[in-house]
């Protein structure tokens, strides 16, 4: 039994945890989103909008340690998924 591992895992199980519950709430908004763009015409993606987040957060980055490339490569992934949901949306 090694305790020192035991507690880091905990640790990192209550950090996914987390993680989640953020993206839960993350998709819930964008799910309302979607709603709004399907409704009023909006097309799913806006991306002058995402770059300014990607530069955003690869700055945040940054100044917290994290690799930026990383940081933009899972942006991406969510991102990606939020405008397949808008498109799953749109067309009903
Ligand atoms: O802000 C929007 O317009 C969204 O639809 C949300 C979101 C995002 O997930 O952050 C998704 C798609 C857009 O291209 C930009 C941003």
């Amino acid at each position: 039994m090694d305790e020192t591992l035991n507690r880091y895992r905990e640790s990192i199980d209550n950090i996914d945890a987390a993680l989640v519950f953020m993206l839960a709430e993350r998709f819930k908004i964008t799910q309302a989103v979607g709603e709004h763009k399907a409704t009023h015409d909006l097309p799913p993606a806006d991306p002058g909008r995402e770059d300014r987040q990607i530069t955003r957060l690869r700055q945040l980055a940054l100044d917290a340690k994290l690799d930026p490339d990383f940081t933009e490569k899972f942006l991406r992934f969510i991102i990606d998924e939020v405008i397949r949901h808008h498109e799953q949306l749109r067309e009903g």
